[in-house]
């Protein structure tokens, strides 16, 4: 139905559309430079039919072998920048941050009432404060002093372990909403949590680029209602915008009363209470802005948090099932370290360098946001002789960029060792917060640190506790897993029957006892 739509409109508008869009690339080029190479697309709908709308990520990854690290293309008559390297992407996203850290103003995201949120800021002031009152919380160094409250969310996850891939989005709701809001989870049917997961899911599903690119296109589709053919999603927004309201205020007022009530524990909305209250006199102008601010931001954190990290985890599980000689290696790593009758703790790490290149092997191999979020450039530029027009949608191929070695068989091998050097030490090269996974320059993810502790804890329990293997049915035959992922801009293994055992009773009686 989206496409016949497409089409439909393609064929009304495409000769008024490319006229114009000629016309404002001729005056916005002056200096005469070829854009970069690309593929040809057709009139107004451009590589609309080019591109493998489930895994666009491939279609890119594909054009790197033909066209090169960067690709020009076009999607209803908006230019698209494709960067298909780590090498490129640092050049521009990095080093011409100033240039290329806005975001694509999509009337879809303003739709459903999500416009609000930190990743799908312009680069404006409302950005940098966003980013301000995260870096407060989510710094390195602030993100490694809730070590203790990740570990214990983690302790909780083998207990419920029959209850994956749920488990996991409770496991890392329970940890943000802890940091963010002070607020303790209910271990099942959280209101909080609950509302959270229902708008991730309309986000992920519904705000599709296409659409997002057909809205854009076609402003006015925003005001036509749902029953027109093709814009049946239209009709998820008023719940969406519902929701949206919910998610920000719900859970920012609960640790509003309990400020009030002097029972909440310290967090980042507690501490931006209390530092409005301490500083009343000064910020009495302009209060309520800051407030909406801070609300947005924690919200963000949630909605950018939650997903990202639960998917990580599944595609850990994934892993395991499907490679049990890496599961293997990493028990006996933990096993020598730590003996049979303790749990590991950050103390550990250091000591566990093969945990550690299974954590990078999760991101590298299958990172649940493959294209990462769109960049905008925000003033024209050039580049190795090529012409970057203003307001170009700049997506970095994050898929691709892990998956591009010359022997395509082994990129999609889950293997650990590859974060190894020859003489056996983990490779500076691979951290985990340093992968394309988390994005570049400006707009770098600034969760990148808290996923990296949360994700730790919960993978270096699960090890140490559980053993995971496949499935078998009623005859005790083993129940085959292939690695799928579903689609759309946020992705995560497609739901999979796994075995979980537990493999050690004394670790398993540490944890009943919490030690
Ligand atoms: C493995 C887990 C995660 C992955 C793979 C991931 C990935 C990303 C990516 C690719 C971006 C866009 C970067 C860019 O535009 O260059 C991003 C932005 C963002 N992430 Fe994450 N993220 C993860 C975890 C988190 C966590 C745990 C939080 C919060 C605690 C978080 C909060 C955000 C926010 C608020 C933004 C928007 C930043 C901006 O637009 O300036 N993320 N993330």
């Amino acid at each position: 139905m989206l496409n016949s739509f497409i089409a439909i409109l393609g064929v009304v508008s495409s000769v008024a559309v490319l006229l114009a869009w000629k016309l404002l690339h001729r005056a916005t080029n002056p200096s005469g430079l070829p854009l970069p190479p690309g593929p040809p697309g057709i009139p107004l709908l451009g590589n609309v039919l080019d591109i493998n709308t489930a895994e666009p990520w491939l279609t890119y990854t594909e054009w790197r072998e033909k066209y090169g690290e960067i690709v020009y293309s076009q999607l209803l008559g908006q230019p698209y920048i494709v960067i298909n390297s780590t090498r490129v992407a640092r050049a521009l996203l990095d080093q011409r941050s100033a240039k290329y850290s806005g975001r694509p103003a999509l009337a879809i995201y303003k739709l459903f009432s999500v416009d609000c949120m930190t990743g799908l800021l312009g680069y404006t002031d409302e950005l940098r404060l966003h980013r301000k009152l995260f870096h407060q919380t989510l710094r390195a160094e602030a993100a490694a002093k809730y070590q203790a409250l990740y570990l214990r969310k983690a302790r909780e996850l083998p207990e419920r372990s029959d209850q994956t891939p749920l488990l996991f989005f409770r496991f890392a709701a329970s940890v943000i909403m802890a940091v963010t809001y002070g607020y303790e989870t209910l271990p099942q049917d959280d209101p909080y949590v609950t509302r959270v997961q229902e708008l991730i899911n309309i986000i992920t599903t519904v705000a599709l680029p296409e659409r997002a690119a057909l809205l854009a296109a076609f402003p006015f589709l925003a005001r036509l209602p749902a029953w027109f053919p093709g814009l049946s999603f239209k009709g998820l927004a008023p719940h969406c915008r519902q929701l949206m309201n919910q998610v920000k205020d719900i859970p920012f007022e609960y640790t509003r009363k309990a400020l009030a009530a002097g029972t909440a524990p310290p967090s980042m909305v507690a501490g931006f209470l209390q530092n409005q209250m301490e500083h009343a006199e000064n910020t009495s102008g302009h209060q309520a802005d800051l407030e909406r601010s801070m609300k947005d931001t924690a919200a963000s954190v949630f909605i950018g948090g939650a997903e990202t990290t639960s998917s990580t985890l599944l595609t850990f599980i994934l892993a395991l099932v499907l490679y049990p000689r890496v599961q293997e290696r990493a028990c006996a790593e933990i096993d020598a370290v730590l003996g049979s009758a303790r749990l590991p703790t950050f103390d550990d790490r250091s000591s566990l360098p093969y945990v550690e290149a299974v954590l990078r092997e999760v991101l590298r191999w299958h990172n649940g946001v493959p294209l990462g979020l769109p960049h905008a450039t925000t003033a024209s530029d050039t580049f190795e002789g090529y012409y970057i027009p203003k307001d170009a949608i700049v997506i970095f191929n994050a898929w691709g960029m892990s998956h591009s070695s010359s022997d395509p068989d082994d990129d999609t091998r889950f293997n650990p060792d590859r974060h190894f050097l020859p003489d056996g030490k983990l490779s500076p090269h691979t951290a985990f917060t340093a992968d394309p996974a988390f994005g570049f320059g400006r707009r770098i993810c600034p969760g990148r640190f808290f996923a990296d502790g949360s994700a730790w804890a919960a993978i270096v329990t699960i090890l140490s506790v559980l053993r995971i293997a496949k499935a078998k049915d009623a005859e005790g035959k083993e129940i085959e897993v292939k690695p799928e992922f579903t689609t759309g801009s946020a992705v995560r293994p497609v739901p999979f029957r796994c075995a979980v055992m537990g493999r050690s009773a004394e670790r398993e009686m540490c944890l009943q006892m919490g030690l």
